[in-house]
């Protein structure tokens, strides 16, 4: 099953934490430094059939596959969810998350909200949304150009479509709005950490607070 060891000691199932935002709101970054800060926390490495960008490597950051590929993965069941995002395909691999989930890790989801309605459909009760928003249009369009790793064409691609997946931000558990970075990454990091705590995931709570209750009524 999924159980984890708490820090505490008390069993708890795996949770699925998701962040989504419009694209250069600042899901990478963020993603990053949660991965680095906080152990117990594995990143789902989805499957996309779009170019890898400059600095991007195979199976860290996506594992690249073409359309021929990605058909094969969906209809073989290999796909906890898929979306169509950009006219490109991307899917979550379903083994390496349920090893994580088996085995007491946390997994860090990077998708979009296609991807978490279906994520939240199967598995409600373990996954925990959070929305990243921009402080503003003006830095959203500054921060594309600033990863300079999208043509302007890309860049135009991106802006337009960002108001239509900022609609969705009421699907999600939790807003955030990553104005300064330090402060975004220290509220998505309290999320998880309070999360974490959540009574129903803490299965080993029953035996835990019997223990107590033994060593007080000896
Ligand atoms: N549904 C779904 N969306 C994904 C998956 N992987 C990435 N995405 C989303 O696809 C969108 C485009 O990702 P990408 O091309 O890397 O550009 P980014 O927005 O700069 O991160 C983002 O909204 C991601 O969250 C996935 O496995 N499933
Ligand atoms: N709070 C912030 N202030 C300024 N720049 C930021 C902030 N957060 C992220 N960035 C920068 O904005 C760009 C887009 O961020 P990224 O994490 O790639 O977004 P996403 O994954 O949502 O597309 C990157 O160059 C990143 O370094």
């Amino acid at each position: 099953m999924m159980t984890a060891q708490g820090f505490d000691g008390v069993e708890r199932r795996g949770l699925m934490f998701v962040l989504s935002s419009p694209s250069g709101a600042g899901k990478t970054t963020l993603s990053r430094m949660l991965l680095e800060r906080e152990p117990g926390l594995k990143m789902s490495v989805s499957a996309t059939t779009r170019p890898m960008r400059p600095g991007e490597v195979a199976g860290r950051d996506y594992f690249f596959v073409d359309k021929k590929k990605f058909e094969k993965m969906v209809e073989h069941g290999e796909l906890l969810e898929w979306a169509t995002v950009f006219d490109n395909r991307y899917g979550t691999p379903r083994a390496p998350v349920e090893a994580a989930l088996a085995v007491g890790q946390d997994v860090l989801f990077d998708i979009d909200w296609q991807g978490t309605q279906q994520l939240h459909q199967k598995a409600s009760a373990d996954v925990v949304r959070v929305f990243i928003l921009p402080p503003s249009a003006a830095d959203l369009e500054r921060r594309l150009h600033t990863r300079a790793q999208d043509s302007e064409e890309v860049i135009r691609g991106r802006m337009s479509r960002a108001s239509h997946e900022l609609s969705h931000w009421a699907e999600y558990d939790y807003i955030v709005v990553n104005q300064n970075v330090d402060d975004a990454f220290a509220e998505v990091q309290s999320i998880l950490k309070a999360e974490r705590l959540k009574r129903e995931r803490r299965t080993g709570l029953t035996e835990f607070v019997r223990g107590l209750q033994r060593q007080l009524e000896k």
